[in-house]
């Protein structure tokens, strides 16, 4: 069987969470680690997986497939993702849903005029939630539409905070109203601004001599990420945050409420949801999926940039769509 040789780009929780899940998958063999840090300081504690500084990456260019970017979305896919875009085809999971459609925009420029297939926005949310969305609306074109997160950490909004200066390191959840999940529940069909469906609940370990309300209030206020929120800020000591707050589930669900019917008096209800162990380990089975699909697409000369709007289910999976009918259909 010919593999596909995928590469990791930054080796924090989605990095690691990448190694573990390219062992579950027998057609997908991790080639290298690609870092920012020295590379005697990262151990990835795996036989045959180089660890390689980023500046070296060029080198890796007819050795590897697909690059996964495993980087944060708040301040690192910004640049490696048009930066490794250029040389590779990539998977990464940005999750900035505000400034997803520019993102996708210099994503599909620099991975078209490069030959490359870029796969952005993979994962739950932007990923599978974003694809049970449209299959609802789809369905169900006349009704209400709902995503609720939590009570979990939210990776992307924990890395913004820590990206923040002062900052030594912070765990951010996200905890949903469940006043609000219940309206929907009960079928009440309620317009629920974005406030009044999720707190987030913020620990942060300051640096030595930090400025405590200065970061407070940059976290607070931060576009995109905490400014339409309620958001507490809780600092503590890393001992604190290492022994209380390590564990990283999630979870959380999609529904649409739609009406059918020649008096739009059938209620029908999609819902799709997850409840996660790990949402690190869960993200990162969603991108090495991705990585065999965007080879294929490359293979078949298919360039640009993808969501999961554009990428066949069927090339998820390694099985041949003779197996899928039998049996999965
Ligand atoms: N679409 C979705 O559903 C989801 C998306 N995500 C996205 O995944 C992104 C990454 O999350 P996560 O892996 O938790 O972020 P981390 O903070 O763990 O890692 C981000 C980067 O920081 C660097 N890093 C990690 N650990 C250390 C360390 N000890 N010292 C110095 N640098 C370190 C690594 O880069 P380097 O090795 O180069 O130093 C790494 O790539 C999130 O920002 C989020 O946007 C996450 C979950 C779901
Ligand atoms: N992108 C999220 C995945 C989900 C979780 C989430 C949130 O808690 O706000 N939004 O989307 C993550 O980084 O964990």
């Amino acid at each position: 069987m010919k593999k596909t040789k995928v590469g990791i780009v930054g080796y924090g929780n989605l990095g690691k969470g990448v190694q573990a899940a390219v062992k579950q998958n027998p057609d997908i063999e991790l080639v290298g680690v690609f870092t920012r840090r020295p590379v005697d300081t990262v151990n990835v504690n795996e036989e045959g997986v180089e660890v390689v500084n980023v500046d070296d990456t060029e080198d890796y260019i007819d050795k590897i497939d697909v690059m996964l970017l495993c980087g944060g979305s708040a301040t690192d896919l910004p640049v490696q993702g048009p930066k490794f875009a250029a040389m590779f085809n990539t998977v990464d999971s940005y999750d900035n849903h505000d400034e997803i459609p520019e993102y996708y925009s210099e994503m599909n420029e620099v991975a078209e005029e490069n030959g490359n297939t870029s796969a952005i926005s993979i994962g739950w949310d932007p990923g599978l939630f974003s694809m049970n969305r449209m299959l609802a609306e789809a369905v169900l074109p006349e009704g209400n539409a709902y995503t609720f997160w939590g009570h979990g950490v939210s990776q992307g909004h924990s890395d913004a905070i820590r990206r923040i200066d002062g900052v030594k390191d912070a765990v951010q959840y996200t905890v949903p109203k469940e006043d609000a999940i219940e309206r929907v529940r009960q079928g009440e069909n309620p317009e629920l601004a974005t406030k009044k469906k999720h707190t987030r609940e913020c620990y942060v370990v300051a640096e030595e001599g930090a400025d405590k309300e200065q970061i407070k209030e940059e976290i607070k206020t931060m576009p995109s990420y905490f400014a339409d929120y309620e958001t507490t800020v809780n600092f503590v000591t890393q001992e604190e945050l290492d022994t209380e707050h390590s564990a990283m589930p999630h979870g959380g669900f999609v529904m649409r409420s739609g009406q059918t019917g020649e008096n739009k008096d059938s209620n029908q209800i999609i819902e799709f949801s997850l409840n996660l162990d790990s949402n690190p380990e869960f993200t990162a089975s969603v991108l090495v999926a991705y990585a065999r699909a965007i080879h294929q697409l490359n293979q078949e000369g298919q360039t640009g940039a993808k969501t999961v709007f554009d990428v066949p289910l069927s090339y998820l999976t390694h099985k041949s769509s003779a197996e899928l009918r039998k049996e999965l259909l």
